[in-house]
């Protein structure tokens, strides 16, 4: 990916990462590498939502670069923090390929206004302009507006819904994927109503809509995607197990990063699961279609320090 042409939404991202910043960046002031300074990065890493195992491993791979490679300067500690964050983060880089089935079923979900309604307008988009042809099933029939919204966003995108009202979700989604097959559609994007991890009844209906898939297509929904609210920091890994647990998740859209603090829990999350996360499929950095980014380590992670990503560290 270019960086020149993606420097509209990176200064989005660094401003909306800019309190993170204020409390990593802030501590670059050009002052002495000591102890006392090293334990402020900790808590700063811990403030934005990096989790406290994670930062405490980084600090620990830190201390060993600033002996074994003569760190000395804040600079040369700010990109050895780059680069380590960036290798906890490359893992779960991961493109979403839509050409894996015909249609290729997604099925979204997420908790309330998580921006799952959104991200699909965006993903929509996308595919539709990649000339894939896409129809959206408006699997979240309690909320007729976010049914009003997939219709505006659709007909914006010349892409087809198929909604009902008051109906069975599960019911919903089995006749769009029939439809996307019957009609030769390449890609079917499945909403769902928002839950929260503790709504038992309506987790276990996700489940139910995840199986009317696979019983209108074997293999579907091919990806399952849950949608995070980064502002929501350390809760989000609350959110991925649970959901994960009840809908099988094969990746993750991680939104509202144009305004928080908390960037740092995408290194939380992709710690998660070891050597294999979750892949990050996009980033949400605005409520405009061309905010949705793929998501890529070493942009984030140059963010999140308050470098620019052709800073290269040359270590
Ligand atoms: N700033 C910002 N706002 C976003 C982003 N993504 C979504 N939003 C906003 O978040 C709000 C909620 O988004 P929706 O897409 O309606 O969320 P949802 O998950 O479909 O909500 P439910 O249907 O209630 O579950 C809207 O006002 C969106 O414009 C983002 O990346 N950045």
């Amino acid at each position: 990916m270019g960086f020149g042409s993606s420097e509209g939404w990176l200064s989005r991202l660094k401003r909306g990462l800019s309190r993170t910043r204020v409390n990593i960046v802030g501590l670059f002031s050009g002052g002495v590498v000591d102890d006392d300074f090293l334990e402020e990065l900790e808590y700063a890493l811990i403030s934005a939502d990096v989790g406290v195992e994670t930062s405490t491993r980084i600090l620990e791979r830190l201390r060993d670069d600033i002996k074994l490679k003569g760190l000395k300067t804040q600079d040369e500690v700010r990109r050895a923090l780059r680069d380590e964050l960036e290798r906890i983060l490359a893992p779960a880089e991961g493109t979403l390929n839509t050409d894996q089935a015909k249609p290729c079923v997604i099925m979204m979900c997420g908790v309330n206004g998580a921006g799952k309604t959104t991200s699909i307008g965006k993903l929509a988009k996308r595919f539709a302009d990649d000339g894939k042809s896409v129809l959206l099933a408006a699997g979240d029939t309690f909320r007729a507006a976010a049914r009003e919204q997939l219709a505006v966003w659709g007909e914006r995108n010349r892409v087809e819904v198929i909604s009902q009202t008051g109906g069975d979700p599960a019911a919903v989604v089995f006749d769009a994927v029939s439809a996307g097959r019957a009609r030769g559609m390449d890609v079917v994007i499945a909403d769902t109503a928002g839950r929260l991890p503790t709504q038992t009844n309506l987790m276990e209906e996700l489940s139910r809509i995840r199986r009317s898939q696979e019983k209108a297509m074997e293999g579907a929904p091919h990806e399952v995607i849950l949608v995070v609210d980064g502002t929501n920091g350390q809760n989000a890994l609350a959110q991925v197990r649970a959901f994960d647990l009840y809908a099988h998740l094969t990746g993750l859209i991680v939104t509202k990063l144009d305004g928080t603090a908390k960037g740092g829990v995408l290194a939380a999350i992709t710690a998660m699961r070891g050597d294999k996360p979750l892949p990050i499929y996009y980033i949400g950095v605005g409520e405009k279609l061309e905010d949705l980014q793929p998501f890529n380590a070493h942009e984030f992670a140059s963010a999140l320090v308050g470098l620019d990503p052709q800073d290269e560290s040359g270590s």
